[in-house]
């Protein structure tokens, strides 16, 4: 008897939670959804197995941004009773990026790590601290670290040369780079182990302790700290913001970059060519202005980031009923999939060479589709002008000393095998050679 008022009970519980979200149920069905090999469970059954869970991200993410783009720009699947809408056209990307501001409430577990930092905050807390870290990265602050910068990229390229990675071979380049950016953002040459000191370090720094010891953007956030009030824990989620946003993301990039043009020698010749030719003298220290006229650099740079966004996918969610620029509507709590990867590649708008490796394709005169691995509008990367000068001015000293080495791609549709750990990355931990030029 227990259990047949149980199971009744049950039953109206859950015809109740379906008709509160009819309005939900009737617009989800408008829209074109992912095949799912479990119906019920929707994408959860992804995660079940927990050892191949980055591999399995990736995959959906590839995936269901290609099946978004077979299907106009727009599907849906679930994960239990939570909708979500993968999204790939620019129009309606750049709509949702610009005016829908709240970020996915799956990524809860990311801030239980971040905290309250800007990347993560909800809208009402950002605010405030976009405000407070925007003067950190002007344009002036920014050129003014170029000389610090230069000499890291000439640290790191002796440092290869130091620990006999030349010409024997070759050895997985993420450590080293991972280290050197994590060393620019907080011009630290503490290990990663003994960031929670830094972290710790910077709340006493706050007092004027041993102040000048510390330089770059953390320097200019203890310096804004003073003149605004921010607490010690909001400095510390702030400094934890740029590690997270700041650091792997570039070292990605910069890898991806010396393994693609190890992939296309024939690129990586005309990089150097380049190069070259601006500095004249091949000894003579790199200047902002010499960085200005790589511009050839800078296309591989963007290019690389459009076939290898280090965030492959974007998280919003929208609180309201939202017309989209296409007509579709979605409905109240719906949960954003933003398909970076898949827009990059989506040849309706990149063309049916979409896939391969062409530098060229960001020359000015070509028109390109949704480029937005920086994401666009308010929430944007703050940190965009101060990644692309570190990864230039990184590229520069290698390149100019070695040969980017390792296995050449067959084909123009260069192949990475690639996982999903908070950002998309090599399996391979980017395994290349140097050799000396
Ligand atoms: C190639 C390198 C980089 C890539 C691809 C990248 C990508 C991104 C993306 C996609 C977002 C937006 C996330 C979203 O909309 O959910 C973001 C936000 C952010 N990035 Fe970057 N980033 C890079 C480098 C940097 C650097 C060097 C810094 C700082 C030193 C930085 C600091 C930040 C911060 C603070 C945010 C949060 C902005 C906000 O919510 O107001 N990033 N980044």
């Amino acid at each position: 008897m227990i259990a047949v008022l149980l199971f009744v009970a049950l039953v109206l519980c859950y015809i109740s939670f379906r008709c509160k979200r009819r309005r939900l149920y009737e617009l989800a069905a408008l829209i074109p959804e992912a095949p799912m090999p479990i119906p019920f469970i929707g994408a959860l059954q992804y995660t079940i197995n927990l050892k191949d869970l980055p591999y399995n991200i990736m995959n959906i993410i590839k995936r269901f941004g290609m099946f978004a783009i077979e299907q106009g720009g727009l599907i849906k699947f679930w994960a239990g009773p939570v909708l979500f809408v993968a999204m790939t056209d620019p129009t309606d990307v750049e709509f949702v990026l610009r005016k829908c501001l709240d970020k996915s409430n799956i990524m809860w577990l990311l801030q239980t790590v971040t905290g309250n930092s800007g990347i993560f905050a909800p809208v009402h807390i950002w605010v405030r601290r976009r405000k407070l870290t925007v003067p950190a990265f002007s344009p002036k602050i920014i050129n003014s670290y170029t000389d610090i910068l230069i000499q890291k990229c000439e640290k790191l390229a002796q440092r290869f040369s130091k620990e006999n990675l030349v010409g024997t071979g070759t050895f997985k380049a993420w450590s080293y780079v991972s280290s050197h950016t994590l060393d620019t953002v907080f011009d630290y040459t503490k290990k990663k182990k003994e960031l929670e000191d830094v972290v710790d370090e910077t709340s006493n720094l706050q007092n004027g302790e041993n102040y000048k010891t510390v330089r770059c953007f953390l320097d200019n956030l203890i310096v804004l700290s003073r003149t605004d009030d921010i607490t010690d824990i909001e400095l510390r989620e702030e400094v934890l913001t740029f590690l997270f946003g700041g650091t792997d993301t570039t070292a990605v990039t910069l890898c991806n970059t010396l393994k693609l043009l190890a992939k296309y020698p024939t690129v990586q010749e005309k990089v150097y060519e380049e190069i070259m030719q601006v500095l004249g003298d091949p000894t003579r220290t790199i200047t902002k202005d010499d960085l200005q006229q790589l511009k050839y650099l800078e296309r591989v740079v963007k290019e690389s980031l459009r076939l290898f966004p280090p965030a492959p996918i974007l998280l919003r969610k929208i609180c309201e009923e939202t017309e989209l620029p296409s007509g579709k509507i979605l409905p109240a709590d719906t949960h954003i999939f933003i398909g970076i990867w898949a827009a990059g590649r989506d040849p309706k708008h990149w063309g049916p060479d979409a896939d391969c490796f062409d530098p060229d394709r960001f020359l000015p005169d070509r028109p390109t589709g949704l480029f937005v691995p920086f994401s666009c509008g308010p929430r944007n990367c703050i940190g965009t002008q101060f990644a692309f000068m570190s990864i230039k001015l990184a590229i520069t000293a290698l390149i100019r000393r070695y040969k980017i080495t390792g296995e050449e791609e067959k084909g123009p549709a260069p192949h990475m095998d690639c996982s999903f750990n908070i950002m998309m990355k090599a399996n391979d931990d980017y395994e290349i050679g140097l050799e000396v030029r």
